[in-house]
């Protein structure tokens, strides 16, 4: 029950979050009366604060009121304000967090909660046991709060609904104003450095004083995100160095990246050929045009072998694309030229012949060699083309990193509505696709039961390069993560990040599974109790089917490959080519790993050799979980699978984002002409935003004003994303959410004409903007990579089209 974090006993931290969910998690607010006076004034506040203005105008009076200028008082000023509380109420609290049950209580509900199964489902999605029930003693009064703060944004009250009587009744409360330095969010009063700029160690992870985080270690200090991202990109180089590429036909390549540059085969175009439909000549006109005893009903020349030499002073018929005979000067397009039936061919008087034109010269486009693409470019249907045209059969590729997702929790539903206290999975249909559009091959999402033995024995037979859990990574007694690690003799890469959402992801590298290994497997484990009822979802145990085929539990199959081919590998579902790596010490030896569960040391102690794996864990709230799949898996899976780095895309904010005091929030956008519009729906266990959203704004801590310029991370199935295309489903587009603005924003007409502004640029807005500035810098990456920047694509003798 000890939080794992020691910032997660904070009352400073409880109360951020509280109030950033309330902020963000409030429910779409319905027409109401216009306010008036105070309460306007009121309700400006809460609006601003939820929509994360920094700076609402505020009345003289309500200065005075704001007590201390410090950061506590500023968070519970702004807590209070999310609450609805009156400056009165506010004070009335016991300072030492009497209201707020202190951070044993707090911490003590929150994971109790978690892992009640039957009561977190609901409690989570309610909003109402965040700021009631969770707290001993708060009960009446905070539900009351929140009550009266939702319905003076006109919003649905979840009962209570006397306190919303009494607030349209009662004299408009005074609203307490957050005091504030001029020029926030930089004069947050706890001010903590732009994750950004803090000098980070991109190198190996050793190096990096958040990486390898002894798992004896309890208390640490989350990895700054941007750290994270570094740590994650640099965790599997070895790997990625030692795969051997797989060469797949052109038919099978599409999505993959190239592990070699693509150099040409032959020469572009390979010889001479006429770039358009009309007469080769021979010197100037006009030309004799060969009769139909010399044609032999050959007329016209087109893809056939080597024509006959043509004299000066004659022309023959050619089609576009033909080989142009030997001796050819230049190509007549049709309609500049005239036959008319005397055996003599004149050019219009308009179009004077230029030697050359029309004629595209053998190796114009690349010379035999040249490099036509660098190492990691991913395959798209153009990149195919390119390759059969220099003459590629199957190309090189890297193989695709397998990844295997573990879903964690007994609450979980695979199908139906939700009841009892059970909700749906919703990770398990998301997780899986998400890895495979980040260029990973699945080979199954396996969902488990809350029970140790299952998740280490999932975790410790999985033969994937990369592991991904989601749930369970927090330090409730159902959260078996940590000790599973633990007990694998895992070594911690990352080990919580301070980002919101997503905290407890984390990243840990294990050993090799394969038959060399020679330390106690789970075989040999401590016994773990079967599951009632017998072996359960994914609970292998002895006898089980091999890892990486069909087993318990329910098991969404991965893509299946066909017709790749590894050299000197026995074929694609085999552990693979991958070579052991001397020099690699591999995963951390048991004795430094400290093992906390088994006096026998890690029970997964493996032999060193061999390629280690990774694994991921990501955070049970949904959107959490991708918050983790963006922090660790996709820099992660950008090196196994040889892709660079996304170029940077900043964009301005079309609104202000209310910022976490020390931790970097990632939050759903969607672009609007060039503006990143932060969506609503964005709480750490909602979907709703980033369903429809473009990307993820990187929001620093302290937060940022309307116009800042901040990071977007790409989806990877967005337009802009480096990578591979993946089937977009068009339903996101159609669904009802909708960028969060201003208070105004806040009428359904608003919202439609946003709504449809935002379909709009994704039709054809983003063309002009952001999209432009990443494919250009694709190109000049991929251009400087082939030394021809000068090379054009109509030549100076081939008119225009
Ligand atoms: N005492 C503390 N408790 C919690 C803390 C903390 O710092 N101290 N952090 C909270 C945060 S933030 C998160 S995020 C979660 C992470 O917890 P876990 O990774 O252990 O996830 P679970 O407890 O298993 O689930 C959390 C939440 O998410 C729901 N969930 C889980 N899996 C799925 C799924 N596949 N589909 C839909 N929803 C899922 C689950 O029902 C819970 O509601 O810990 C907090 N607690
Ligand atoms: O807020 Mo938790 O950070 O990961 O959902």
């Amino acid at each position: 029950m000890t939080p794992r974090h020691p910032r997660d006993g904070d009352p400073l931290d409880r109360e951020v979050d509280e109030a950033l969910a309330l902020a963000n998690e409030s429910p779409p607010a319905p027409e109401r009366p216009a306010p008036s006076g105070q309460e306007e004034h009121w309700a400006d506040v809460a609006l601003d604060l939820a929509n994360g203005r920094p700076d609402p105008p505020v009345p003289e009076r309500s200065r005075g009121e704001s007590g201390d200028p410090t950061g506590t008082d500023w968070v519970e000023t702004a807590l209070d304000l999310a609450h609805g509380r009156s400056g009165k109420q506010r004070k009335s609290r016991d300072p030492a967090g009497g209201e707020m049950a202190g951070g044993d209580g707090a911490g003590r509900d929150r994971a109790g909660r978690d892992r009640a199964g039957r009561d977190r489902a609901g409690r989570d999605k309610t909003g109402r046991d965040k700021t009631g029930a969770d707290r001993p003693g708060g009960t009446g009064s905070l539900d009351d709060d929140v009550s009266m703060w939702r319905a003076s944004l006109g919003q649905p009250t979840s009962g209570g609904t006397s306190a919303r009587n009494t607030r349209s009744r009662g004299p408009a409360p005074q609203a307490p104003r957050p005091k504030r330095t001029p020029g926030a969010p930089g004069s947050h009063p706890h001010p903590h450095p732009h994750p950004q700029r803090t000098p980070s160690t991109p190198g190996t992870p050793a190096s990096h004083p958040h990486a390898h985080s002894p798992m004896t270690e309890p208390h640490h200090s989350p990895t700054p995100w941007p750290d994270a991202r570094a740590i994650a990109a640099r965790a599997a180089v070895k790997e990625a160095a030692h795969t051997a590429p797989v060469m797949l036909p052109l038919s099978e390549a599409l999505g993959q990246v190239l592990a070699a540059p693509l150099a040409a085969l032959t020469d572009l175009p390979p010889f001479d050929t006429s770039a358009m439909d009309g007469w080769a000549l021979s010197g100037p006109g006009p030309w004799r045009l060969p009769t139909d005893e010399e044609n032999q009903g050959h007329g016209i020349l087109a893809g056939h072998g080597e024509a006959a030499p043509l004299p000066d002073g004659h022309a023959v018929r050619i089609a576009t694309g033909a080989r142009v005979p030997p001796g050819a000067t230049a190509v007549l397009r049709s309609e500049y030229g005239t036959d008319a039936g005397d055996g003599w061919l004149h050019a219009s008087p308009a179009h004077p012949v230029v030697l050359g034109q029309d004629i595209r010269t053998r190796g114009q486009e690349c010379r035999s060699g040249d490099q036509l693409l660098p190492a990691g470019t991913l395959v798209t249907p153009a990149v195919l083309g390119l390759a059969a045209a220099a003459g590629y059969d199957e190309l090189p590729t890297v193989r695709r990193p397998r990844v295997e997702v573990l879903v964690l929790g007994d609450e979980l539903l695979t199908e139906g509505l939700p009841y009892d206290g059970r909700i749906r999975d919703a990770l398990g249909p998301m997780v899986g696709p998400w890895l495979r559009a980040l260029g990973a091959e699945l080979s199954g999402t396996r969902r488990l039961a809350d029970e140790a033995d299952a998740v280490y024995a999932a975790v410790a037979e999985s033969s994937a390069d990369v592991v991904v859990t989601t749930g369970g990574t927090a330090a409730g007694p159902l959260d078996h993560v940590h000790p599973t690690l633990r007990r694998l003799g895992a070594e911690l890469l990352v080990d919580g990040v301070a980002v919101r959402p997503g905290h407890p992801m984390l990243l840990a590298r294990l050993a090799p599974v394969g038959p060399e290994r020679e330390g106690s497997g789970p075989e040999d484990a401590e016994p773990g109790s079967p599951e009632p009822g017998g072996p359960g979802p994914g609970s292998p145990g002895r006898g089980s089917p091999a890892p990486g085929s069909p087993g318990p539990g329910s098991r969404e199959p991965g893509s299946s490959g066909s017709g790749s081919r590894e050299p000197g590998s026995p074929g694609r579902g085999s552990p693979g080519p991958r070579k052991p790596e001397p020099g690699n010490s591999g995963p951390a030896r048991p004795e430094s790993s400290g093992n906390a569960e088994s006096p026998r040391g890690a029970e997964g102690r493996r032999s060193p050799s061999g390629p280690a794996r990774h694994l991921v864990g990501l955070p049970g709230n949904p959107l959490a979980a991708v918050s983790g799949l963006l922090t660790l898996a996709e820099p992660l899976l950008r090196t196994l699978t040889g892709r660079p780095a996304p170029a940077p895309g900043p964009a301005p904010l079309a609104e202000a984002v209310q910022g976490h005091p020390r931790d970097t929030r990632l939050v759903p956008v969607a672009f609007r002409q060039d503006m990143a519009v932060p969506l609503r729906f964005n709480g750490p266990a909602m979907l709703r935003g980033i369903a429809v959203a473009d990307g993820l704004a990187v929001i620093p801590p302290g937060g940022a004003k309307r116009g800042a310029e901040v990071e977007v991370l790409d989806l990877p199935w967005s337009a802009s994303a480096t990578g591979q295309a993946t089937d977009t489903d068009p339903a996101a587009d159609r669904s009802a959410g909708r960028p969060a603005g201003g208070a105004a924003d806040r009428s359904a007409d608003r919202a439609a004409d946003r709504q449809g502004g935002r379909a709009a640029d994704r039709q054809g807005g983003r063309a002009t903007g952001r999209v432009t500035d990443r494919r250009a810098t694709g190109r000049v990456t991929g251009r400087h990579a082939t030394g021809r920047e000068d090379d054009e694509d109509i030549s100076p003798q081939e008119g225009p089209a």
